[in-house]
């Protein structure tokens, strides 16, 4: 079976065994460096469109926790940016560190920061997300940083609900939550053709990576490491560092929203 984790037996520098396009030519994350992106004019502006109501659950699925959305309609999309046409919101999820210094998959010319928030969108013209996720212009995921400061009250809603899902499998209901609440006030972002970070690292990601950071306070983070990569009834493991490093770029452009 391809089980793949974090570890040192299955973890990121072992994946190419089991998916070898973890060598190939547009993997996720990469380090941004602000200097050598482009800024693009004919970019668009990001429309971000998202119905609370649509908010279906939280889960913790072993690797990170996710909150799903009912993506039946256009209710909550993404439009605009880089991509043509319409994107449907599927689940954000976040990837963060065991301690403050490392934890974000994307960094910024070397900095790395505590947590990156990504969420998952996929494209319309196809018929659902599994057949999306296998066409290079089928999802797109917003990358958000986050980087310690003062408690960030959108996150508490969704750190509270954690106590429920503390080992893999473990869902719950969540229900109402408005996902722009979690971005920063400017939508400035980067952008490049990526893929997904964990396995099967698909290479159908357009990568749209917000330049602000949000907060997050050290007791929030507290919140995050206290999840666990196992089941109940398994020796506990924490969920800790349950991010990719970052990828050769092989010749990728990063384009820019802004000057
Ligand atoms: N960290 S990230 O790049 O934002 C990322 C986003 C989504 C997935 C995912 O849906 N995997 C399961 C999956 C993959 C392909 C087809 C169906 C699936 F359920 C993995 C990584
Ligand atoms: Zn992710």
């Amino acid at each position: 079976s391809h089980a793949w984790g974090y570890g040192a037996q299955d973890g990121p520098e072992n994946w190419a065994e089991s998916f070898p396009v973890a060598n190939g030519p547009r993997q996720s994350p990469i380090d941004i460096v602000p200097t050598q992106a482009q800024h693009d004019p004919s970019l668009k502006q990001l429309k971000l469109k998202y119905d609370p109501a649509t908010t279906k659950g939280i889960l913790n699925n072993g690797h990170s926790f996710q909150v799903d959305f009912i993506d039946d309609d256009n209710s909550s999309t993404l439009a605009g940016g880089p991509v043509i046409g319409i994107y449907r919101l599927r689940q954000f999820h976040f990837h963060w560190g065991s301690s403050d210094d490392k934890g974000s998959e994307h960094t910024i010319a070397g900095t790395r920061f505590p947590c990156e928030l990504h969420l998952v969108h996929w494209n319309t013209k196809y018929p659902n997300f599994g057949e999306a996720a296998s066409k290079p212009d089928g999802l797109a995921v917003v990358g958000v940083f986050l980087k310690i400061g003062s408690a960030n009250p959108r996150l508490q809603k969704v750190l509270d609900a954690l106590d429920d899902i503390r080992s893999k499998g473990r869902q719950t209901t969540f229900s109402n939550f408005d996902p722009k609440t979690l971005l920063p006030a400017t939508l400035d972002f980067w952008t490049y053709e990526g893929s997904l970070t964990t396995p099967p690292l698909l290479e159908s990601v357009t990568w749209i990576v917000l330049k602000d950071p949000v907060c997050v306070s050290p007791a929030q983070m507290a919140k995050f490491r206290s999840l666990l990569f196992t089941s109940e009834g398994e020796a506990p493991s924490c969920m800790v560092d349950n991010f990719r490093p970052p990828q050769p770029l092989k010749g990728r452009k990063v384009r820019a929203s802004f000057k």
